[in-house]
């Protein structure tokens, strides 16, 4: 599931909420369909933050869901409407973004990864490729040549090599969720005095 908290002032958290690593199972699916579609409906709600419980962002799709059949709503239209948000929606990268929750990050318009944090598409090692826009949207933002390398070999980047890279914007050493919502609240001000 994913925990929805109205921070005073004018941004939504969304919290991903799934031991032990935040898996995007259907109910963690379901949430993030339900507050995405909340914050975006809320007049006072002028950015939103995406992080996870615990100290991780999110480990990619359910693999204890692997077995059965597909409920709940498809990664790929969730992913979608996030990047289709009328409000900027930051993510607070902590801990991992791995396969699904790295595809999930990189349809967010702004991404800040603590700096022990570690990205990657280990899609590959599973016999997969990444199929929720990955293979779209990591090489628009850094090139064909690096992203190739990382969906090819699924080898996981520290927060430093993403920052290098261009897979997240900023880097942090801070509190994860304190310096995003710093960031939406700075951002979502910007927004207002220019519209
Ligand atoms: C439809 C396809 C859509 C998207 C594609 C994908 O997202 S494919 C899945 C991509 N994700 C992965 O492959 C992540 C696999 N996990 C790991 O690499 C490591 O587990 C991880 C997250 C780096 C953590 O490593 P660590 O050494 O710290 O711990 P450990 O491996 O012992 O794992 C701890 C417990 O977490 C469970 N777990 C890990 N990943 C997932 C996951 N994706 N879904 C569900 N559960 C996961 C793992 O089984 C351990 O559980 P435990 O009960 O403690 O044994």
């Amino acid at each position: 599931m994913a925990r929805y908290t109205r921070i005073p002032g004018s941004i939504a958290l969304i919290t991903l909420m799934n031991p032990p690593v935040n898996a995007l199972s259907a109910a963690v699916r379901q949430g993030i369909t339900d507050t995405v579609g909340r914050a975006v409906s809320d007049p006072e709600v002028k950015a939103v933050v995406l992080c996870g419980e615990n100290g991780k962002f999110c480990g990619g799709a359910d693999i204890r869901e692997f077995a059965g059949p597909m409920t709940g709503p498809p990664l790929i239209p969730m992913i979608d409407a996030i990047e289709a948000a009328e409000k900027p929606v930051v993510a607070a990268i902590e801990g991992i973004a791995l396969g699904g929750g790295l595809e999930l990050a990189l349809a967010c318009h702004y991404r800040i990864a603590h700096v022990k944090a570690r990205l990657g598409l280990p899609e590959v090692t599973l016999g997969l490729l990444p199929g929720a826009g990955g293979t779209q949207r990591l090489p628009r933002l850094i090139g064909v040549p690096a992203a190739l390398d990382l969906i090819v070999t699924g080898r996981h980047v520290s927060a430093q090599e993403a920052l290098k890279l261009g897979i997240v914007d900023q880097v942090t050493d801070g509190n994860i969720q304190e310096v995003a919502m710093e960031f939406a609240q700075s951002m979502s001000a910007t927004l207002n005095s220019r519209c």
